[in-house]
């Protein structure tokens, strides 16, 4: 078969090694699934296209050669009639769709074009034919590929399927040697300067191909293939707008202080350990106060599994309603320690190797450090600060507005905290703490529940709040606010709308 003989026949070794174990897990897939129930994600991109012939060449392997040969075919026209889906969309480049529809129709590939968003698209897929597994052109630096393998489940929230990626672990220049050893067609956009494809609202050509001519008007691109170095793929691929409230990013992680007069932030746990009922979070309180302590508010405390899409799910969510968002657990090297992959997948960008990091965690963890490459080193891209603290052995992990905490205990945490305040550089700005007074009556919630909505309307500034530590125990009203004299008015009123002595001051640790 032509695919194969072209790699075999030529003499990159590498490439030979990453076609194998792509065609190997294509194979595996073609094993485990039955045809009918697998599908291509094809959209005529470099990646889908490199995919189609490994598939095409997979299928051969997997068939035999006397079954795919269909009478005279000649074996460069060889088919692997694989079910393919294309989400096509309004704003997909005119060249991709034309090319998608050419190849479709070359290789006699069963196209079912969908005119939805993916996860609805699939959705119906899914209902109306079984559809185990999926493959995809995934690569590994693009920013859906964080925490993916070659065979990896769909997402949690996702209609459930196989996600195959037969090529997660191929570089810019794998896709391109293996394009142009293998003298396949590719879309015509990529000869003229565009490296990575989306939609023709956020891909320009890759501004590193330009080719400088004064005497021409029209700037002119090299190919994709001459793109030396493949980290700038997706240089062609603008940002997309922030978000309205993503406005902490752009000024340093900090927005203006809210009319309450405070910074929000929230914190995420992320242990399942905790969700299981088997640990408690000891470490959240803590930080509410620390914040508290430095005048901000802690709008919410989340506990999330050890899931990159969980964490990122909130992480995404938290980091633009919040000036700040707290990250506790699930790091380090274990499967579970999933936080930065989460954080990662939140901001769009990839894990990849941050030598700073890297050099702190030889000094720390050295001679336990096996392989070639330590994970534990690997950071969300473009988006990470180290802040150094000489109390600290390895520097705390600020990625735009979410602060990553190493620590396991109170005392670490306690360190860490005091650390991040005394970098010159944090994003903590400190303002007017909060305070609180606690009053405790043996009067029932029945008999003071009035009196205590009316004081909230009449106190809008003071937070008021019940508790009760048992049924039959007093009544404990708290009053939390930033100005003590409000604090007291607010305080004396209750007791005053009622008979002395029903209330007294008590201490909530
Ligand atoms: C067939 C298919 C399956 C997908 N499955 C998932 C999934 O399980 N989880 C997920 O978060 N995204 C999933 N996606 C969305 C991709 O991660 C990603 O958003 C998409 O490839 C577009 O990339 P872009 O946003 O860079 O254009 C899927 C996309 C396709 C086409
Ligand atoms: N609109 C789509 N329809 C079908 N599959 C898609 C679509 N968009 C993405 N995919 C799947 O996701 C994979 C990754 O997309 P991605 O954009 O990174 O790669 P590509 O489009 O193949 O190449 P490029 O990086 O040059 O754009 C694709 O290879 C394809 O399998
Ligand atoms: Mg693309």
């Amino acid at each position: 078969m032509e695919i194969d003989r072209a790699v075999g026949e030529s003499c990159d070794r590498r490439l030979q090694t990453k076609y194998r174990n792509a065609v190997y897990v294509i194979q595996r897939a073609f094993a485990l699934y039955e045809f009918e129930q697998v599908a291509f994600s094809f959209n005529g991109g470099k990646d889908s296209t490199v995919l189609l012939h490994l598939l095409r060449a997979g299928y051969y392997l997997h068939k035999g050669k006397s079954e795919c040969f269909q009478g005279n075919l000649s074996d460069s026209m060889l088919n692997c009639p694989i079910r393919t889906i294309y989400f096509e969309s309004p704003s997909a480049f005119p060249e991709i769709n034309a090319f998608t529809y050419e190849t479709a129709t070359a290789y006699n590939l069963q196209l079912e074009t969908i005119r939805s968003d993916f996860k609805s698209g699939l959705e119906a897929l899914l209902k109306e034919k079984p559809t185990k597994a999926i493959f995809l052109g995934t690569r590994i630096g693009d920013p859906n590929a964080v925490g993916q393998e070659q065979f990896s489940p769909s997402s949690i929230g996702w209609p459930p399927f196989m996600r195959v990626n037969p090529i997660l672990d191929w570089s810019y220049r794998d896709v391109w040697a293996f394009i142009l050893i293998c003298k396949v067609k590719y879309c015509s956009l990529y000869d003229q300067g565009y490296t990575s494809i989306g939609s023709i609202y956020d891909t320009v050509p890759n501004a590193l191909l330009s080719i400088v001519d004064s005497s021409s008007t029209t700037e002119i691109f090299k190919p994709a293939y001459m793109l030396s170095d493949g980290r700038s793929e997706r240089a062609g691929r603008t940002k997309k707008l922030p978000l309205k409230c993503d406005t902490a990013c752009l000024n340093n992680g900090m927005t203006n202080v809210s009319q309450s007069g405070s910074f929000i932030a929230s914190i995420i746990v992320v242990g399942d350990e905790i969700l299981f009922g088997t640990a408690e979070d000891k470490l959240s309180a803590v930080l509410c106060k620390k914040l508290n302590a430095i005048g901000w508010q802690v709008t919410r405390m989340i506990v999330v599994q050890n899931d990159i899409d969980c964490v990122a799910a909130q992480v995404e969510q938290q980091k633009s309603t919040n000036d700040m968002v707290f990250l506790l657990g699930g790091l380090g090297p274990m499967h579970s320690d999933v936080s930065l992959a989460g954080v990662a997948k939140a901001f769009g960008v990839r894990l990849a190797p941050d030598e700073e990091f890297e050099e702190y965690l030889r000094l720390l963890i050295g001679k336990h450090c096996t392989g070639d490459r330590n994970e534990m080193a690997l950071l969300p891209e473009g988006i990470t600060e180290l802040m150094q603290h000489s109390k600290l052995p390895v520097p705390l992990i600020k990625c735009q507005n979410v602060i990553i905490l190493a620590a396991t205990n109170v005392s670490e945490l306690e360190t860490q905290w005091d650390c991040l305040l005394e970098t010159p550089s944090h994003p903590l700005m400190r303002l007017p703490p909060f305070m609180s007074k606690h009053l405790g009556t043996m009067l029932s919630d029945v008999e003071t529940a009035q009196t205590i909505s009316k004081l909230c309307l009449e106190f809008p500034d003071i937070y008021i709040g019940c508790q009760r530590k048992s049924r039959v125990g007093p009544l404990v009203i708290t009053f939390v606010g930033k100005d003590k004299t409000r604090i007291d008015l607010a305080a004396e009123k209750l007791s005053n709308s009622f008979p002395a002595g029903a209330f007294s001051e008590a201490d909530c640790g």
